[in-house]
């Protein structure tokens, strides 16, 4: 085992199961609260799952940021997107000057956007990004690996030191977001590889692809994965051959936050996909993931549900930067309120049935 291994082995080692006696407090004191048993439906679901996460019934979630990771794709070449590469770094400008949507979604949220520049192939200065490029965008998934398996351990650990340096200075929720003109095909192809759903169902239209798009984006995938055979049981291996470096990266914020028990709130299809990549390296880090919505993104639908995660909105979305989670964090924010400053039974002097 190389030097990255061996550290991101041992991280691995430190995420837990979730605190199940937190969650059962929290479940029995949501019960004590004037509403009938479970009427609040999927936010007392919420805030026990926060409960068995941080351990606290009451955890303090103000400090929020969402990691926008940002990287390029080699397999743009093949035609895949409706956009050209270079919108990647223009949009990672937009993010540093605050006007992109994820910027206003985060606002509103109360949460800071901290891009990560963990692969975009142009080179990009600013005081405000964060430089972590493992190389300048992938390889060509079609006719070579993404990446070497030793790149996408970088990326992942991109992701980790991210986290780790968010979480000393108090931030204690994470949303994942990513920005790379051509991603959802390589998501799409990790996700066939991780779960052997088929390629029709896994490869949608992304930033909008006509007809022609999707076939080639589907022959591309196919092509891929029998180019590169990647093992389903082989996390590492599969985004290595077949992803992305935000998609490591996101890994790795995944693997950060669940290491430090603090929730991290997954967006769309990229998001989710590579939550599930981490989890299939890490079961434990399921865990601490909070599904937000559900995008229109074709594969998404079958991404949560490898997971086995229910999100919480379905608001016809297909843009990620991690827009859904900002949204999504709102209702965090209402799990909470509602755990703190609702009455009890015997607080207000209602009758229980
Ligand atoms: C202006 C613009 C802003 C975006 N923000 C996120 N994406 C989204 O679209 C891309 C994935 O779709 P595809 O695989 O079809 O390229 C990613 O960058 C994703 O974050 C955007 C796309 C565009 C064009
Ligand atoms: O679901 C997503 O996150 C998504 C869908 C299309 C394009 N970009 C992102």
């Amino acid at each position: 085992m190389n030097k990255l291994e061996q550290e991101l082995s041992d991280r691995l080692s430190r995420i837990g199961p979730p605190d199940e006696q937190a969650v059962s407090r929290a479940a029995a004191y949501l019960d004590t609260l004037t509403k009938p048993p479970g009427s609040l439906g999927k936010l007392e679901t919420l805030a026990c799952r926060l409960a068995g996460i941080t351990g606290e019934l009451r955890p303090d979630l103000s400090r929020r940021a969402v990691v926008v990771m940002a990287g390029d794709h080699g397999v743009c070449a093949e035609g895949v997107s409706a956009f050209p590469q270079e919108v990647t770094p223009q949009m990672v400008m937009n993010f540093l000057a605050g006007g992109a949507a994820i910027n206003v979604l985060a606002r509103q949220a109360g949460a800071e956007v901290v891009c990560v520049d963990v692969g975009v192939a142009a080179e990009l200065s600013h005081p405000r990004l964060v430089a972590a490029k493992v190389r300048p965008g992938t390889g060509n998934l079609a006719k070579e690996a993404a990446m070497t398996r030793e790149e996408a351990l970088q990326a992942v650990k991109a992701g980790i030191d991210v986290v780790d340096r968010l979480y000393g200075d108090g931030v204690r929720l994470f949303a994942t977001g990513e920005m790379g003109i051509g991603n959802t095909t390589p998501s799409a192809a990790m996700l066939v590889a991780l779960t052997g759903i088929g390629v029709e169902a896994a490869v949608g239209r992304g930033t909008g692809v006509d007809d022609a798009g999707l076939a080639r984006k589907r022959d591309v995938v196919r092509r891929a994965l029998d180019l590169h055979r990647p093992d389903a049981s082989d996390p590492l291996g599969v985004v290595a051959a077949v992803g992305g470096l935000e998609i490591a990266g996101l890994m790795g914020v995944v693997l950060g936050a669940a290491s430090r028990r603090c929730p991290v709130v997954i967006d769309g299809f990229i998001s989710t996909v590579a939550a599930l990549a981490a989890v299939r390296l890490c079961p434990q880090a399921a865990s601490c993931l909070i599904a937000s919505h559900r995008s229109q993104e074709h594969g998404h639908a079958a991404a949560l549900e490898a997971l086995g995660l229910s999100p919480m909105l379905e608001l016809e979305m297909r843009l990620g930067e991690g827009t859904g989670a900002a949204l999504a964090m709102h209702l965090i924010d209402a799990a909470c309120r509602i755990m703190s400053e609702m009455a009890t039974f015997a607080q207000a002097g209602v009758s229980k049935g």
